[in-house]
C-alpha cells in the first residue's frame, strides 16, 4: 500500500478577523478576476457592517475541533492543521508547518462540496501554490491528495434536508410554504466550463441534484433553485434567478411563505448572514412574505461524520478505480487534469 496518509488539512477560503484586514482579503479574493471597484467597496461595507470580522473563521475552528473529536472517538491519530486561500492561516504558511513538523502525506479536505472553477479547481490551484513556495527539495517529498467533491453524500443531503425540515417546523402554517434552495452564483461561462469537457455544468447539475434530494428528505415535492452574491460587471451573465428578484416573483405569484435553505454553502459565513438575513429577509419583510433561512450543515454532526467518514476512507492511500471528481494530488486539476480549469486564467506557479 505505501502511501498512509499522516495528516490532514482542512482548506478553507478565509474571511477578515478585524477590520484592516477587510481590504487585503477583497484584493486577495478578487486578483485577477475582473470584479469592479464599486463591487469591492459594496462588499467591504458588508464586512464592516459586522465590525470587519467574518464568521467563517470561527465556523471553521468549530468544525475542525469537532472532526478532531471524532478522530480521536473513532482511534485515528492524525493531526488537523488548517490553512485557507485567501486569509490568515494562509496555506503556503500551513504547509511549511506540517512539513517541518514532519509529515509528508496530507489528505486536503476542502469546505466546497461542489465542482466547478471556485469550488474545485481553485482549490487544486491553492494546493499547487503552497507546493511552490516550499523549497523545491522539499516539495518534491510531499503528497498532497484533495478529497473528492461530496455534493451527493447522504450525510450532507440529510444534514441540508433536516434543517429545511426544523425550519418549515418554526413556520406559522398559515399557508403552504415555497422551498428555494439557494447556492453562489457564477458566470454562466464558468458554468458552462465546469467538470470534465463535453460535460460542462457540472456546478449547478450538481446544485440541482442536491437540491432535489434534499427537498425529498424533507418532504417537499417542489422547490426552486436560486442564486446568490453575484459579483462581476452587469453585462457578463451569471446564473439566475437571483434569490432578491426571486423573493420578488414569488410574491407576485400568490407565495406567502418561503424557507431558504443555503445548500451552496458549508457555514453561515458571510455571504449567508448578509445576503440571505439581511438583504432577502428585508426583501421578505417588504413583500409581506413570512421568511425563514434555514441553517447551513456545519452545525450538523452528520457533516462531521461525513467528513471524517471520508478522511478514514482515503487515509490508506487507496483510491477508488473510477477516481471521484475532487481527487487529486498536489494542485493536479481532476480528470486527467482537464477539469474545471479557470474560464478568466490567472498565471498559478505550476504552469
Ligand atoms: C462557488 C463559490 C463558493 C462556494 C464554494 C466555496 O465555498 O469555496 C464561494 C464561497 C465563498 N465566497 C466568499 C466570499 C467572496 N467571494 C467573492 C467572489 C466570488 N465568489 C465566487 C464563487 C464562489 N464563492 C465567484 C465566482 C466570485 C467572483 C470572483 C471570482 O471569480 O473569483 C468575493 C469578492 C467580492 C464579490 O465579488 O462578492 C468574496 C468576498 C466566502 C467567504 C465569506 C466570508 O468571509 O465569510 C466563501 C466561503
Ligand atoms: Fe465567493
Amino acid at each position: 500500500m505505501g502511501l498512509e496518509f499522516d495528516a490532514v488539512l482542512f482548506l478553507s477560503f478565509g474571511g477578515p478577523d478585524k477590520p484592516d484586514d477587510v481590504r487585503p482579503f477583497l484584493e486577495n479574493v478578487t486578483r485577477g478576476r475582473g470584479v469592479p471597484p464599486e463591487r469591492l467597496d459594496e462588499v467591504a461595507q458588508h464586512y464592516l457592517h459586522f465590525g470587519g470580522v467574518s464568521p467563517i473563521n470561527a465556523l471553521n475552528s468549530a468544525m475542525i475541533s469537532s472532526i478532531r473529536d471524532e478522530l480521536a472517538a473513532r482511534g485515528i491519530d492524525l493531526p488537523v492543521f488548517f490553512g485557507n486561500r485567501n486569509w490568515h492561516p494562509m496555506i503556503a504558511d500551513t504547509l511549511a508547518q506540517i512539513y517541518d513538523a514532519g509529515h509528508r502525506r496530507v489528505l486536503v479536505f476542502p469546505t466546497s462540496a461542489w465542482g466547478g472553477y471556485s469550488g474545485c479547481g481553485q482549490y487544486h490551484e491553492d494546493i499547487a501554490g503552497a507546493l511552490a513556495s516550499l523549497e523545491p527539495e522539499a516539495a518534491s517529498q510531499m503528497v498532497l491528495r484533495k478529497l473528492p467533491q461530496y455534493w451527493h453524500e447522504s450525510l450532507f443531503v440529510d444534514a441540508a434536508g433536516d434543517a429545511v425540515r426544523r425550519a418549515a417546523a418554526s413556520l406559522s402554517g398559515e399557508s403552504q410554504p415555497r422551498l428555494v434552495f439557494t447556492a453562489h452564483s457564477i458566470p454562466d461561462a464558468a458554468d458552462r466550463d465546469s467538470g470534465p469537457p463535453a460535460q460542462g455544468r457540472l456546478y449547478s447539475r450538481q446544485v440541482r441534484a442536491a437540491s432535489e434530494r434534499a427537498a425529498a428528505a424533507a418532504g417537499f415535492a417542489e422547490f426552486d433553485q436560486v442564486w446568490q452574491s453575484r459579483s462581476g460587471p452587469p453585462q457578463v451573465p451569471w446564473l439566475e434567478p437571483d434569490i432578491v428578484d426571486h423573493l420578488e416573483d414569488l410574491a407576485a405569484q400568490g407565495v406567502r411563505s418561503v424557507i431558504v435553505s443555503p445548500i451552496g454553502f458549508v457555514s453561515d459565513h458571510l455571504e449567508v448572514v448578509w445576503d440571505l438575513d439581511n438583504e432577502a429577509r428585508e426583501k421578505a419583510a417588504e413583500l409581506g412574505l413570512e421568511y425563514v433561512r434555514a441553517d447551513s450543515v456545519g452545525t450538523d454532526p452528520r457533516f462531521i461524520e461525513m467528513a471524517v467518514d471520508l478522511i478514514e476512507q482515503y487515509r490508506d492511500g487507496v483510491v477508488p478505480q473510477d477516481v471521484p471528481l475532487g481527487v487529486g494530488d498536489n494542485g493536479v486539476y481532476c480528470a486527467g487534469g482537464k477539469c474545471c480549469r479557470a474560464s478568466v486564467r490567472r498565471p498559478r506557479p505550476a504552469d
